[in-house]
């Protein structure tokens, strides 16, 4: 029997969501899943809230969301702190009040997506490039709300095709490109410097370059990996995000899944 989609379908933490043997009745783009679990994100939110505003594809739908809820005066008394300049336009176009960490070292909350998430609920994060303003942000705030499609979840992260990316400084970025590649050899490391769409070096929004790390073996223990790069010299910051996320809502053609940190059995 096709199960049809119902975006209010919440499973617990421990419910698996089972695969219908016939395909779904109705067919939601990436985005449209992006979109939901955004939504279902801001519902946490509460007026007089200090919120941290994530970057990329996910989290526009969640500030977009904000903005909507302050115009209908659903909301109010919101301040945001962007995790990236391109965040901070449109935080700014949809109306959302901005500050910034020193002014409020502590956040309620933060929304943001990822672009891998195991299931103790580790992160891959950066492939937008905003890495570092998004750890700093994230790792200030009480509660960290991580939203996905169901794509993004994986067995174990930094063992997928794609990328950990690695924010250097450009001062001889090839020294450090290289030795991040030597701390990483065990796990079959290809380091590669990120380019822009103009085909240079692709630029942070702190000036620094980003290393992509392509990884062909799983990494073993993430924190002594994460303490190895960070040890390096010329690094600024990685993508891994370790113990971080309170709750990730993830989206999926049965349904939205939230999983909570304290139940998700590693923690
Ligand atoms: O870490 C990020 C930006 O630095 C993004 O949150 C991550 O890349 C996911 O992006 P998207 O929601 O577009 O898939």
């Amino acid at each position: 029997m096709a199960l049809a989609y119902d975006p209010l379908f919440i499973t617990s933490d421990k419910t698996s969501i089972d695969v219908p043997s016939t395909p779904p009745s109705m067919i939601l783009t990436q985005d449209e899943l992006k979109r939901i679990a955004a939504y279902k994100a801001v519902d946490f939110v509460k007026s007089g809230m200090v919120l941290g505003l994530g970057t990329g594809s996910t989290a526009k739908h969640a500030v977009a969301r904000i903005g909507e809820l302050l115009r209908q005066g659903k909301l109010s008394n919101i301040v945001g702190i962007p995790t990236s300049t391109k965040t901070q336009e449109q935080a700014l176009s949809v109306g959302i009040p901005l500050s910034d960490l020193d002014a409020h070292p502590v956040i309620d909350l933060s929304i943001d997506g990822a672009d891998e998430v195991d299931p103790c609920l580790n992160l891959v994060k950066g492939r937008g490039g905003s890495l570092l303003r998004e750890k700093m942000i994230e790792g200030a705030s009480k509660k960290f709300v991580v939203i996905v499609d169901e794509s993004k979840m994986v067995k174990h992260i930094g063992g997928s095709k794609l990328a950990l990316p690695v924010e250097i400084v450009p001062f001889c970025w090839k020294f450090t490109a290289e030795k991040l590649r030597e701390v990483m050899e065990g796990y079959g490391c290809v380091a590669k410097l990120r380019l822009g769409e103009n085909g240079e070096a692709f630029v942070t929004d702190n000036g620094n370059y980003i290393v992509d790390m392509y990884l062909e073996k799983d990494m073993g223990d993430l924190r002594v990996v994460s303490d190895e790069i960070l040890r390096l010299p010329g690094v600024v910051e990685h993508g891994m995000f370790l113990d971080m996320a309170s709750t990730v809502i993830i989206a999926g053609e049965l349904g939205v899944k939230i999983k909570n940190k304290h139940s998700s059995g590693c923690c």
